[in-house]
């Protein structure tokens, strides 16, 4: 199985006062996708943005959309954030009791249907869904906030998932988030990972030009 290798920037080192621009530039500057990150105040100590951030983002481009929706019931909003647009919903299996059934609603909406595990985490809690997810994503710092420094010792879940995926015959992709940079991103990809969401290193200093640094790691 051939996966493709792509960089998805996190507009939550953006300048959110102008978002329309910012995902022009990601379109322009080869990003694979936009990595939006969601979050409620409850589930994690921030609050960003929801759907309607979304649809305001939509006409501007025509990436994939990757919502990674730190919030509880992640359920609840499924139907919002694909009447925005959204292209994707990655839910924390922490974040809701009904893992499964979230899921399930994600793709009934039309949406790929991705799950991820905080640093705390182990991949025994998301063994049962991994048969029906498009996606898994490995947090690489706990969520909240950009400019965490990398864990390290996050990469031995991203090793079990690659060698169960190979096992067990499935085909979803392994994203990594949270510290990346262009050191941390060769140690992620030796993991097994494909996906790779990077906020602060893209945002320091010129987009495009760190984006290209990021994909010759590739
Ligand atoms: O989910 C996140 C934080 O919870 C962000 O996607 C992540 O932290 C990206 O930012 P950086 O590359 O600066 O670590
Ligand atoms: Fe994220």
């Amino acid at each position: 199985m051939t996966l493709t290798n792509k960089i998805a920037p996190s507009i939550l080192s953006a300048d959110f006062g102008k978002f329309a621009e910012e995902v022009k530039k990601l379109e322009a500057s080869g990003a694979d996708m936009v990595h939006i990150d969601v979050m409620d105040g409850y589930f994690v100590d921030n609050l960003t943005f929801g759907a309607g951030v979304v649809k305001a983002m939509r006409p501007h481009s025509k990436l994939f959309f990757d919502c990674h929706m730190m919030v509880e019931n992640p359920e609840n909003f499924v139907d919002d954030f694909a009447e925005a647009g959204a292209d994707g919903m990655t839910i924390h299996v922490e974040a809701t009791k009904h893992i499964h059934g979230a899921l399930q609603a994600i793709k009934a909406a039309g949406m790929k249907a991705s799950v991820v595990i905080n640093p705390g985490t182990p991949v025994e809690a998301i063994k049962p869904v991994l048969g029906m997810v498009d996606m898994v994503l490995v947090m690489t710092v706990n969520p909240g906030f950009g400019g965490q420094k990398f864990l390290p010792e996050c990469l031995e879940k991203v090793e079990d998932l690659a060698n169960i995926r190979e096992w067990r015959g499935l085909d979803f992709e392994i994203q990594v988030d949270g510290g990346i940079d262009d050191r941390t991103i060769t140690l992620a990809k030796e993991a097994g990972a494909n996906v790779f969401v990077a906020g602060s290193f893209v945002y320091k200093g010129d987009v495009a030009e760190n984006i290209q640094k990021l994909k010759a790691k590739l």
